[in-house]
């Protein structure tokens, strides 16, 4: 069992020229553990991505700490694996090079990569896929390829930003519920990113919803949509279903009241 601590965290960003310094976290706490599907939803700007830079270990928090298994995070790691909105795969490679990329980086041997690269393409459905190129896939496939190559080096850890904004909704859904499918398999710390209330409620095991200026987690919700999702097998069930409705409705009403402070926010500067 592992566990990744974010503890009293504050990010401020210097300002540019002469703006202000950037108040983009302050005193963010929060605990995920093997098994825990974290979602993090809020208006734009309240620091998601800030949040998730941080337990990469992309920069270092301006207060607090992060700490992975007890030690400090002081920069990335093979334990985190971070999949993109876009898939930041390597064109000139084909699949199954992309998928076995990060080994090579680390100097695993070629038949122990290519075993695990094969394993992580049969789990994302592309198994009759390795020598495809990547420009030949839709949008849904490279982002499974993305999956597939972050879970080939066997993180402890998945940091995921907007990894489906750019699908078309019935690729998104598929893909959504592949995702559960791989979480139910895999005893890993999921963190991932969202604009999208239905995503968050149907993904997560724990929902954060953050609040911008500065930015800090203000809702958290244990949910279990996901795990009625593995047990009945019916997406579109759950999410028409009267307390998904009636979560979603209270949710979007807290980020709406955020973006709304905001816009009047701007339009009184
Ligand atoms: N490199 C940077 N330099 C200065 N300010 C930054 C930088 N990156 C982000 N910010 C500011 O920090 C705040 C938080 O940004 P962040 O991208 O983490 O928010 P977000 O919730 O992920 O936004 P979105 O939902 O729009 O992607 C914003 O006010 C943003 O303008």
């Amino acid at each position: 069992m592992q566990t990744l601590t974010v503890s009293d965290v504050d990010l401020v960003y210097p300002g540019h020229l002469d703006g202000a310094p950037i108040s983009a976290l302050k005193g963010v706490s929060l605990e995920v553990k093997s098994g825990d599907f974290v979602v993090a939803l809020g208006a734009s700007g309240c620091g998601k991505t800030t949040l998730l830079n941080l337990m990469a270990g992309f920069m270092a928090p301006s207060a607090g700490k992060i700490t992975l298994g007890g030690r400090p995070v002081t920069g990335p790691g093979a334990e985190r694996g971070v999949v993109f909105q876009k898939h930041a795969l390597l064109p000139w490679l084909n699949i199954i090079d992309n998928v076995e990329f990060g080994l090579k980086l680390q100097g695993v041997d070629a038949r122990t990569r290519r075993e695990r690269a094969v394993k992580n393409l049969a789990l994302v459905g592309l198994e009759d896929f390795h020598k495809q190129m990547i420009y030949h896939l839709s949008g849904g496939m490279q982002q499974r390829v993305g999956i597939a190559r972050a879970l080939t080096c066997d993180p402890a850890m998945l940091l995921m930003d907007e990894p489906m904004a750019a699908l078309d909704a019935l690729t998104r859904e598929t893909v959504q519920e592949l995702l559960l499918k791989i979480w139910q398999q895999t005893d890993k710390m999921y963190f991932f990113i969202t604009h999208s209330v239905e995503e968050a409620l149907f993904l997560g095991s724990r929902l954060i919803v953050m609040s911008p200026r500065p930015g800090r987690i203000t809702h958290t919700y244990d949910l279990d949509f996901n795990r009625r999702f593995l047990a009945e097998g019916n997406s579109r069930a759950i999410k028409s279903s009267r307390d998904f409705i009636e979560m979603r409705e209270e949710i979007l009403g807290i980020i709406y009241g955020d973006e709304r402070a905001g816009a009047k926010e701007r339009l009184d500067a």
